[in-house]
């Protein structure tokens, strides 16, 4: 071991062992599985479980085992074990909690199971997901085992993307498709089983989907239509509150997985986390065998490669077998995030570098080992000033649990947590749910697009009322309801709800058509709705930014995204260009493909594609029909040159443009700016922003002119 690394000091074999019930969280290494009605012994099923090991590839895209090996490999599950008393449970009951360890099934058995009985009848069941790559590669491992091709028996849809077919009895799905779905047919009668899987996430989609399939029930039966089946599923939910929630409903503890997961705690606070994960990967390197791949969990983009450079130099020196570090991360293009499942050629270790959209869900074949820094970047909104704030926090316990949960799954495996046993006890149990935490408007648009009432819509936790009023004002300026009490949509608010973006950008779009410009509209909300086209490494930055002044703007950034995108569409050789210049080449592909699909909603909605070419003026005052909310102006007025660079929201909240943007250089400071973004990090920051004339506001949103005039 080198001894540089060796400072970590990681507790041996602090094992953990057995099932222990806290509050609904789960521990893990079980060795027998036990299902019974909450509580009661009375219908226990005791299975000892084999350990076996399966070191199987995967490849094409994700899965290449031999059909056989794929169901040898499900028999093993604890679920597959109980599949008749579990299948027994679904049919009796409307609705029903199941509790089971991570790994141990529920995702991928659950529905196959149920689809063998044709339980479904005529309708599909429908499973839930809180994020695309689960989504994803969960469809694709079902449709292996399933010997069937993906798209047709089992299928996939996430925004952008629509892997189903009418024959379709499987669909695994993000939850927002789903609530898209709802707001067409708020029955769902499309589907007699919903599994609302990983529910202790809690997104705002999941939790609206809880009400949405509640309703859905109750009326189906009022109108004697089929019944809809709806199972809760987790391994570390809050099981009380949604017992409650779901009128006491039975819950279904299953206890059991297939390999054992030892935890590690770090034995002594750790100050600077990226630097323990680096040692600790490096420990266990020096060490363990070169197929097991390691699962480093991390914040954000920019620490993943800020670690993963350190790694790549690190690794021309340290002992050990060759690495191959893989970012993982929801800004990753989606075909990127997929190569995680690709296998590194043998005898080399793979390092995957995750935020937490690895933590619940996901198997990663060959992850040994977990290392978990114990923090997550989230984010909190304001609905007074509209700021976003970034913050890294500690993880509640159950994303720790969830996080060891992705080692012990295809073999043995370890999480070393580099936080002490001590700190992990003093966690909450559960993170705060993003509903009251989060922008509402999408959701509140889609709910009264679905015709329910807000007010009365049933919720687990009730959100703020600060921001339900905010995200129904914003609404209301941007003509999308007709009142903020008991509202419906109006004619714009019902053509916003069919574009599966924010509110504010889908009015854009709308509006484009009266300023000339969807053409240039179209594109530039595709980039906005994808990640960061810019490709800065850190060991070229100089170079990158140099490269990025041939795309730059005076009047701001979003025609500076506008000319990246032109110019990327007019590259012959894309990907070259791509590389040469500095541009994420996934990401630009990626928002063509978006452009695409809000294309196609365009044309669908009969409106004009046509350019105002190079007009730019038109773009942002089109721009500005949507974002008005998002002005700011220059403090002490236009002129103020001692307050340079200092602004005032049209909230009243004081911000400054972020470093990054194209108007930093700009002289004098523009007098009004757009933006597209306001995120506190320490100050707070205006994302994406471009300059506007001052008196632009007053003839796009004449009311809101005139409020901002009053209150400033
Ligand atoms: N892509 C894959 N490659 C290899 N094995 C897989 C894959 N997907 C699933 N498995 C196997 O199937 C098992 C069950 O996975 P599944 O996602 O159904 O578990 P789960 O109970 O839903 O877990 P979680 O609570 O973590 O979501 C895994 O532990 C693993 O052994």
């Amino acid at each position: 071991m080198d001894s540089k690394y060796t400072s970590m000091g990681i507790e041996n074999g602090a094992k953990t062992n057995g099932v222990k019930r806290k509050n609904g969280v789960e521990h893990i290494k079980v060795k027998k599985i036990k299902l019974a009605n909450e509580g009661t012994v009375a219908h226990n099923i005791k299975v000892e479980t084999n350990g076996h090991n399966n070191n199987n590839v995967h490849e094409n895209k994700i899965v290449n085992e031999k059909p056989q090996d794929l169901q040898e490999a499900r028999r093993q599950l604890p679920v597959y074990m109980v599949r008749n008393r579990l299948l027994e449970e679904i049919k009796k009951h409307d609705t029903m909690i199941l509790i089971g360890e991570t790994g141990s099934g529920k995702t991928t058995q659950i529905p196959q199971l149920i689809h063998e009985q044709r339980l479904e009848g005529a309708g599909a069941i429908a499973v839930t997901q809180p994020r695309r790559v689960a989504a994803i590669t969960i469809a694709l491992r079902v449709a292996a085992e399933m010997n069937t091709e993906i798209g047709s028996i089992v299928g996939y849809s996430v925004r952008f993307e629509d892997v189903t077919s009418p024959r379709t009895k499987v669909k695994y799905m993000t939850d927002g498709m789903l609530l898209r779905e709802a707001i067409l047919d708020p029955l769902l009668k499309k589907y007699s089983i919903v599994v609302l899987d990983e529910a202790h996430e809690r997104t705002v989609s999941t939790d609206v989907l809880f009400g949405i399939v509640k309703l859905a029930q109750k009326e189906r039966n009022e109108k004697k239509l089929n019944p809809l089946k709806v199972i809760v599923m987790s391994a570390t939910m809050d099981v009380d509150s949604f017992k409650k929630y779901f009128n006491n409903c039975p819950v279904i503890y299953l206890e059991g997985r297939t390999y054992p997961v030892t935890i590690y705690h770090s034995k002594m606070k750790q100050e600077d986390y990226q630097y323990a994960a680096v040692c600790t990967i490096f420990q266990l390197h020096a060490t363990a065998p070169a197929n097991h791949d390691f699962l480093v969990f991390l914040t954000g983009q920019e620490e993943i490669e800020t670690v993963m450079y350190n790694i790549k130099q690190i690794a021309k020196e340290a002992t050990g077998p060759p690495i191959r570090v893989c970012p993982l991360y929801a800004g990753l293009p989606p075909a990127k995030q997929l190569q995680v499942w690709r296998d590194a050629p043998p005898g080399t270790r793979k390092i995957i570098l995750a935020t937490n959209i690895a933590e619940a869900s996901v198997t990663i074949p060959r992850i040994q080992c977990v290392i978990d820094t114990g923090v997550v970047k989230e984010r909190t909104w304001s609905g007074g000033t509209g700021a976003e704030r970034l913050s890294v926090r500690a993880t509640s316990q159950a994303a720790c649990w969830q996080r060891a949960g992705r080692a012990g799954r295809t073999q043995a495996g370890a999480a070393y947590r580099l936080y002490t046993a001590a700190d992990f006890r003093a966690r909450p149990m559960h993170q705060t749910p993003e509903i009251l935490r989060c922008p509402l408007a999408s959701t509140m648009l889609l709910l009264i697009a679905a015709g329910v009432e807000p007010s009365t819509f049933p919720l687990i936790d009730t959100p703020p009322p600060d921001s339900v009023k905010a995200s129904l004002s914003l609404l209301k300026e941007l003509g999308a309801i007709d009142s903020e009490v008991n509202p419906k949509l109006t004619v714009i608010g019902k053509k916003m709800s069919t574009f599966p973006i924010e509110p504010k950008y889908s009015k854009v779009l709308l509006c484009a058509p009266e300023y000339n410009c969807l053409d240039e509209a179209l594109s530039l909300i595709a980039v906005l709705s994808s990640e960061n086209v810019f490709h800065t490494p850190m060991h070229k930055r100089e170079e990158a930014i140099k490269m990025k002044q041939k795309f730059l703007s005076p009047l701001g950034d979003h025609i500076t995204l506008l000319n990246v995108f032109k110019a990327f569409s007019k590259a012959p050789l894309k990907k070259q260009w791509c590389k040469e210049n500095y541009l994420n080449h996934k990401n630009l592909t990626y928002a063509c493909e978006v452009r695409q699909q809000l294309l196609a909603i365009c044309l669908k909605l009969n409106m004009t594609v046509t350019s105002c070419g190079q007009a730019y003026d038109q773009v942002l005052k089109c721009l500005l029909c949507g974002l008005f909310t998002n002005c700011a102006w220059q403090r002490g007025g236009a002129g103020g040159a001692r307050a340079a660079g200092r602004y005032v929201t049209a909230a009243g909240a004081a911000a400054a443009l972020h470093p990054a943007s194209a108007l930093q250089a700009l002289r004098p400071p523009p007098p009004a700016l757009l933006y597209s973004e306001l995120l506190v990090t320490g100050r707070s920051y205006m994302l994406t922003v471009s300059a506007i004339q001052p008196q632009w506001l007053q003839q796009v949103a004449p009311e809101y002119a005139r409020r901002c005039r009053a209150n400033r």
